[in-house]
């Protein structure tokens, strides 16, 4: 799926947050959003994935323009296409990590539904095999950062965007966290990310360096 911004500027209160990003992320690639803390990297990931509408500018899912889109497209966008790893992680803390990954449970809610051999490959890749019936609350935030990607896994998402993925990982799991991210690409996804960290920076195929817009906008 390919994923593009032209000329996406965001201005918040009379600030400029974004200015004129411009960029082109394509299927099976990883595209890194870079620059100085507070440059607009999330804000710009918010807007490509259509969580934030930019002041100007417009932001394309597979060359459709999606500025003019009503809230249920942009909730299709999200149910069939899109995954998110966001720095909140995301994660439903009072249901199990099953529920968590599937999002799908029976009538009375007593059992998780869908393709248990899926569910078992995404627990299997991001290394919580056996942890299904527990729940999400009981997870540590690196595991907790796993079971959103095992959400994206599971889904067989298009397009991932994803904010600071091993901020707070060891070196261990953050190589196995930059693993699973490249697993994904070479699937097909298109794999956005926010990042300060070297060693994701140089997973990814693309950087797009944003820079922290001085100015004050007036009027
Ligand atoms: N809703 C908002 N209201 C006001 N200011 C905002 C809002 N969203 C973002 N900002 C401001 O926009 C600037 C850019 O924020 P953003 O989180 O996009 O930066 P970042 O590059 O991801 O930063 P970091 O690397 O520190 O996570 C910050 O100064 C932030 O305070």
């Amino acid at each position: 799926m390919k994923i593009e911004a032209e000329a996406v500027s965001v201005v918040i209160d009379g600030r400029q947050i974004v200015q004129q990003a411009s960029l082109v992320c394509e299927g099976g690639t990883m595209t890194a959003l870079v620059g100085p803390s507070g440059c607009g990297k999330t804000t710009l990931l918010h807007c490509l994935g259509l969580l934030q509408q930019p002041s100007s500018g417009r932001v394309l899912v597979d060359g459709v323009d999606t500025t003019g889109w009503k809230a249920g497209q942009r909730r299709r966008f999200w149910k069939d296409s899109g995954a998110f790893v966001l720095q909140d992680y995301g994660v439903m803390e009072e249901e199990s990590v099953a529920f968590n990954v599937v999002m799908k449970a029976s009538v009375f809610g007593s059992k998780v539904v869908g393709d248990q051999a899926a569910l078992a490959e995404a627990l299997e890749l991001t290394g919580l095999t056996g942890r299904d019936n527990e729940l999400a609350a009981h997870l540590s935030g690196g595991e907790k950062q796993r079971l959103s990607i095992a959400r994206a896994i599971y889904k067989n998402a298009k397009a991932v965007f994803v904010d600071e993925p091993t901020a707070s990982l060891d070196e261990g799991n953050r190589t196995r966290v930059i693993d699973l991210f490249r697993n994904l690409a070479t699937r097909g996804c298109t794999v956005i990310v926010a990042t300060h960290d070297d060693e994701m920076m140089a997973a990814c195929d693309t950087r797009h360096s944003l820079t922290r817009p001085a100015e004050l906008v007036t009027n």
